[in-house]
């Protein structure tokens, strides 16, 4: 893995991890959902204006889905989200945009996207991936997606090692999600198999507080997202 220095002086991911051990056969279809973006990552506020957070929340999830759609084992992504600014930048990028469902929140949004995915494709294997991930590299998410093919059902826990980054079902299987809080528990209770490889730091690295945001940003985060936090951009991280 190669990097290089970002605006910031910070690392800023490049492409050079090597291609090897992933399944040329692979067809995941990702479910991202994203909410609101003005409602969309309260913890960061005290390192984040009202103007700069939810800037950084779109700009996460434009990283988040760049990386997805450049893994060579995704076939497809679909962002549940009903924000417009989100979905027109996130459709521009590739992904498909499935409307959420109203106010039932994230584990419902992601039954529907899962839901949405397979009326379109029956046979899908599908991973739900939560759009905070701007360190997120493909390769990494190839390695994770390889691993869960061999499992029904199959999570990785996130970087606090409390939550969840990805929950895998494979074709055939109902995805069945219970994210939020101490979901690595909760997946771990519904039968789902923990996925234990070393070196995937970048699909556990989500961004919910400052201290997630500086870890992402020494993994090296992707170009929307070094952008919003040069030391040129409004707000004050
Ligand atoms: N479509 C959809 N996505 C949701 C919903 N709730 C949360 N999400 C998304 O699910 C992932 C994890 O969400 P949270 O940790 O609850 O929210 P967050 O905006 O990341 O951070 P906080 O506001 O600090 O909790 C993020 O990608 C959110 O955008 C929902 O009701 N609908
Ligand atoms: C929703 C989750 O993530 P977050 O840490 O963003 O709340 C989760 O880990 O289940």
């Amino acid at each position: 893995m190669t990097r290089a220095p970002g605006h910031n002086g910070a690392p800023t991911r490049t492409d050079g991890e090597p291609a090897t051990n992933i399944d040329p056969k692979a067809h995941w279809s990702l479910v991202v959902p994203l909410k609101p973006l003005a409602l969309a990552k309260s913890r960061l506020a005290p390192a984040a204006d009202g103007v700069l957070r939810p800037r950084l929340a779109l700009a996460f999830a434009l990283d988040t889905v760049a990386a997805v759609l450049a893994s060579p084992a995704v076939r497809d992504v679909a962002v549940v989200t009903d924000d417009h600014v989100a979905g027109a930048e996130l459709a521009a990028l590739g992904a498909r945009i499935v409307p959420d469902t109203p106010a039932a929140g994230l584990n419902a949004a992601l039954a529907h996207g899962a839901r949405a995915v397979r009326r379109e494709r029956p046979g899908a294997p599908v991973a739900a991936l939560n759009a905070d991930l701007p360190a997120l590299r493909p390769l990494e998410l190839a390695r994770v997606l390889a691993h869960a093919a061999g499992y029904p059902r199959a999570f990785l826990a996130d970087a606090a090692g409390v939550g969840t980054t990805l929950l895998s079902a494979r074709t055939g299987v109902e995805l069945r999600p219970g994210f939020g809080g101490r979901s690595r528990r909760r997946h771990s209770a519904s039968g789902a198999v923990e996925i234990l490889l070393d070196g995937v730091d970048s699909v556990r690295q989500d961004v919910d507080t400052a201290a997630d945001l500086a870890a992402a940003r020494s993994l090296g985060v992707g170009p929307r997202t070094a952008e919003r936090l040069a030391p040129t951009a409004p707000g004050s991280v």
